[in-house]
């Protein structure tokens, strides 16, 4: 079954790549530049091998953010952190099915039951590029938004994964109405071939704060998700 209700592209720059010395000019800029969401990665140096945002610098970003914060949790214990992170203004908030038992529909139904009942506005999973998609099946009714990783999560400035575009194919397949987000090596190149695949978040973050122009950036990344979301959902296209 495919979905075919019409799809509004949310571009969600990565604060990741920043700059950290003034993050609160850095918001108050890029929203000014169109983002529509904030995508705020969390490291925990364990489950990837980095670390980052803990939850008193997400509050310091929530009070100056007007934008809805999507808190990725790349972290080994999702669900001790779930409540931080929903009180320091998360609005979205996403775990990693690896992080749950090993990726096991047992430890993801915790995690969600968990995340709802932290209050989190919106409750997402994430996966690695090298776990398959199919075993969400179980909790698709369950989740808002499926943030399929094409790079491995740590950091930014990485190549994109092309055989990821699958998954959020196979997604709308199954007739998932909730969002699915991609995350890692997104540009003027990639974005268009994750629209295309039934993508409508798009997690960039060198390609946003790296460009000279970043509102010319976002506004084009956005005609472009919304000139490919016209096209039914397809295989088509290559990363060069
Ligand atoms: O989660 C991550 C990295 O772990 C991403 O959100 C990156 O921050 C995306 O950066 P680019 O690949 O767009 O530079």
């Amino acid at each position: 079954m495919q979905d075919s209700s019409p799809r509004t592209p949310i571009i969600a720059p990565s604060l990741l790549s920043c700059d950290f010395t003034r993050i609160g000019d850095e918001i108050r800029a890029i929203e000014s530049e169109g983002a529509d969401w904030l995508h705020v990665d969390v490291m925990d140096g364990h489950f990837v091998p980095n670390m980052t945002f803990g939850p008193p610098l997400v509050q310091a970003m929530k009070s100056v953010a007007t934008r809805p914060l999507d808190v990725h949790l790349m972290v080994s214990n999702p669900i001790a952190y779930a409540s931080n992170y929903v009180d320091a203004g998360a609005q979205v908030l996403t775990y990693h099915w690896e992080a749950m038992g090993s990726g096991t529909v047992r430890g993801a139904k915790l995690a969600n039951k968990a995340f709802r009942d932290a209050g989190a506005p919106m409750v997402g999973v994430s996966i690695n590029p090298n776990t398959p998609v199919e075993p969400l099946e179980a909790i698709l009714d369950e989740v808002d938004l499926v943030l399929i990783m094409s790079v491995f999560p740590g950091f930014g400035g990485q190549r994109f994964m092309e055989h990821t575009l699958s998954k959020t194919r196979w997604l709308r397949e199954q007739g998932f109405r909730g969002i699915v987000e991609m995350d890692g090596g997104l540009n003027a190149e990639t974005l268009p071939l994750c629209a295309a695949a039934g993508a409508d978040a798009f997690v960039a973050g060198s390609a946003i704060f790296g460009a000279a122009d970043r509102r010319g950036t976002i506004e084009s990344f956005r005609r472009a998700a919304v000139e490919a979301m016209k096209e039914p959902i397809s295989g088509s296209g290559t990363v060069r």
